[in-house]
């Protein structure tokens, strides 16, 4: 492999991004960006400085903030223990692909959730860029309600992952999906939920296993999109009795857009995350004849036939679906191999955590469906808004962190393994080129990525706290009150003797 990290070279805490097309969400201008110490201090055309600065050119391109990923694993044990990538090799990979920011799903420590938190913070002491964590809740009593209040009152986290699927492991109940979002309400927290039918996959799995369907394309099989469908309707229509925002985490089927189009148009807050490889990728790599490049491409829920990525495309180019993800999950090919004659032993994950803003960019942008400050909303700024740390990320503004890319729209990118900084052996994305090349990454300041080489430092990324009740939450006391108000209403019945 021809990766190359170089250990330091943090360069001049001055910079300069001279002449580019600066895109925020909002609005495009050519200007200067100045940065000092990390932090944006300007934004203007023709910005003078002294010898000090060292300046970036960025004539012709396009100057974007760095791409936050709202959802990855790294160094993950759960389900299929062992992931290759950790909070170094997973984070410079991303600062290769444009990503300055991404938010991990931590997990409880032998059912503790600050156990399980300061684990995370353990691994993550090696970060090279900046990160947060959501915690996923596995089971309900009186500590764990006790604990998420502490870790969105005292340790900066404001989302609660909960999962409708993997029965006998992490998969929760109905009756613990709604204290839950009750919990997650009164805190101001977000209630996010990985949507499948756990007991008809299982199901599913064991109709497959019978008929004799033991390769990675019976994956797909046991689970197909209406499971999907279901639980995603379910978890909203729940969320809606709650009254409490919602967050799907990888949609990656018609039948679950559908259920957010359909809540988000009757006025519910529910927001649905795509993942780069549902806009790019669809099941026929599960019946490929080799078996090795099939199980590269088994993650749940399963890629879907072709149109649903169209589909996915569309629906975020109207705004029905918010923002993309990875669901980044990194396994060598030895890892996948366990399942070779059961798929139900095929380690789920996939990777992405480096293609992501590329792939949007060819994608949606190139393609003509979204323009680049669409492309700067759903790869950045929206997941910034949702997770409230916006206008501290997720924006190039004076005050805003020094997250920034620099994007070259008239040169290409190409994905292999051989080049990727990533620990994994193999690349769902094999081969593909596509248009628009990240030629400059900057992270927190510093130039992380430039001429194709990294300069990342274990230690230099920092843990952001991410404070409880976004713009989600605005008016949710009024409709509550409206409702209980409509209650108060006395019955009038006429008495009946008997
Ligand atoms: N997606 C997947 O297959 N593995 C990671 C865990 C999850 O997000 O469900
Ligand atoms: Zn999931
Ligand atoms: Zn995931």
């Amino acid at each position: 492999q021809s990766n190359q990290f170089c250990d330091a070279g943090t360069g001049s805490s001055k910079l300069l991004v001279k002449g580019g097309t600066v895109v925020n969400a909002h609005h495009q201008q050519i200007a200067d960006v100045y940065v000092e110490d990390g932090v944006i201090v300007a934004v203007n055309p023709n910005i003078r400085v002294g010898d000090d600065v060292t300046v970036i050119d960025a004539f012709g391109k396009y100057v974007m903030p760095g791409g936050i990923d709202p959802h990855t694993h790294l160094e993950l044990d759960f389900v299929f223990p062992g992931t290759v990538d950790d909070f170094f090799s997973g984070q410079a990979a991303a600062l290769a692909g444009g990503t300055t920011m991404h938010i991990d799903f931590a997990l409880p420590l032998n059912g503790s959730l600050t156990a399980g938190f300061e684990d995370y913070v353990k691994k993550a002491k090696k970060s090279c860029m900046d990160y947060g964590f959501h915690m996923v809740i596995s089971k309900w009593d009186e500590t764990v309600s006790r604990e998420m209040e502490l870790l969105v009152k005292e340790k900066g986290i404001n989302s609660f992952k909960f999962f409708m699927a993997y029965k006998g492991l992490a998969m929760i109940n109905d009756e613990l999906l709604l204290e839950g979002f009750k919990k997650c309400k009164s805190l101001g927290a977000l209630a996010m939920v990985h949507a499948e039918n756990g007991d008809a996959v299982y199901e599913g799995q064991e109709k497959m296993i019978e008929l004799g369907i033991t390769g990675p394309e019976g994956h797909a099989l046991s689970r197909p999109s209406v499971v999907e469908g279901e639980a995603t309707g379910r978890a909203i229509r729940l969320a809606d009795f709650v009254n409490t925002p919602l967050y799907v985490v990888h949609v990656m089927s018609i039948d679950a857009m559908e259920e957010i189009a359909k809540a988000r148009k009757s006025g519910q807050k529910v927001i649905g995350e795509p993942i780069a490889s549902g806009l790019a990728l669809d099941e026929s790599w599960l019946w490929h004849p080799d078996f090795e490049i099939a199980a590269k491409y088994v993650t749940s829920p399963p890629m879907r036939k072709r149109g649903h990525d169209k589909a996915l495309q569309a629906a975020l180019s109207t705004g029905v679906l918010q923002l993309v993800g990875t669901d980044h999950c990194a396994y060598n090919s030895s890892q996948k191999a366990l399942g070779i004659d059961d798929f139900r032993k095929i380690p789920n994950g996939i990777n992405g955590i480096e293609e992501r803003m590329h792939l949007v960019w060819d994608i949606m942008v190139e393609s003509g469906q979204i323009t680049p400050s669409d492309y700067v909303r759903l790869t950045s700024t929206e997941c910034a808004r949702i997770f409230n740390i916006y206008p501290k990320k997720g924006a190039i503004l004076p005050g805003s962190d020094a997250d920034i890319i620099i994007l070259n729209p008239n040169s290409s990118f190409e994905i292999s393994a051989k080049s990727h900084h990533s620990r994994m052996d193999t690349n769902v994305y094999e081969g593909r080129t596509g248009k628009g090349k990240i030629e400059v990454t900057i992270a927190g300041g510093r130039i992380v990525w430039e001429n194709d080489e990294l300069k990342v430092t274990p230690g230099s990324g920092r843990y952001i706290q991410m404070p409880p009740f976004s713009y989600l939450f605005d008016g949710l006391d009024k409709k509550d009150a409206i409702y209980l108000n409509s209650l108060q209403a006395p019955v009038k019945r006429a008495k009946v003797s008997s």
